[in-house]
């Protein structure tokens, strides 16, 4: 269909905002079960990332499903969805500079892989937060599991909707074997490769 749309051209390119911020910009991209530990992991990782002196902007459900897709649930189409706008908003980021990371359970391999188009593949680190479904329900962190399995929440990752592992992820974690520290240690060590430093 034609959209009769022309993108301007902007006069400060993406470039000269790179340059800026000495950095090159870069979608770290946490994806697993609820409960697996991407916010825990994200959020540790965003701070080793910001103390060092880059600039970051972290994408998680608090600002994202609250807000920009709060008109979003949970079925198949909406999953997509909400993944389709995370995307194009951790591209614009890009375009500003930031390094970019984010935490959804992005259960569908077809989705990782359009984003990864969408940035660009060499900007895309797929870090894969492995975590048997048992272990995720034991923490339970948000009382979720409980009540999926009560049947109050439909379409729950990995209980009634299902969850495709990445099969060659940048970083495998494994978080019911190992701690936040070496989780962190291993997701900066592949960063530090990508970004140079
Ligand atoms: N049905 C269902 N299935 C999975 N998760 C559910 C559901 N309903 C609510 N929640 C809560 O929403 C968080 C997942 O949102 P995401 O945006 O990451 O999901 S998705 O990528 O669109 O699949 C998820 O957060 P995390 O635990 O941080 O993963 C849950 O707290
Ligand atoms: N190696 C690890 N990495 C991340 N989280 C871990 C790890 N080991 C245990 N945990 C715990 O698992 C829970 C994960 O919760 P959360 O980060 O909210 O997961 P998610 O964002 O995937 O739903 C937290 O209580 C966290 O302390």
């Amino acid at each position: 269909m034609e959209n009769h749309i022309h993108p301007a051209v902007f006069k400060i390119s993406r470039q000269l905002r790179i340059e800026r911020l000495n950095q090159k910009p870069k979608l770290i991209w946490f994806t697993g079960l609820s409960g697996s530990g991407k916010s825990t992991l994200a959020n540790a990782v965003e701070v080793q990332l910001f103390e060092a002196g880059y600039s970051t902007y972290l994408l998680d459900g608090d600002n994202i499903r609250t807000g920009l897709n709060k008109d979003l649930g949970f079925s198949k189409e909406d999953r997509v969805e909400n993944i389709r706008r995370i995307a194009e908003v951790a591209k614009l980021m890009m375009d500003a500079g930031l390094i970019v990371v984010s935490a959804f359970i992005s259960p569908f391999r077809v989705e990782r892989q359009l984003i990864a188009e969408l940035v660009g593949a060499e900007n895309f680190l797929e870090v894969y937060v492995d975590c048997p479904l048992e272990v995720c329900e034991e923490r339970d962190v948000k009382g979720l599991y409980k009540k999926a399995r009560a049947g109050v929440i439909k379409n729950f990752t990995g209980i009634d909707s299902p969850y495709e592992a990445p099969i060659s992820p940048a970083v495998h974690i494994h978080s019911d074997k190992e701690d936040l520290k070496i989780s962190v240690k291993k997701v900066i060590g592949v960063i530090s490769a990508a970004i140079g430093h």
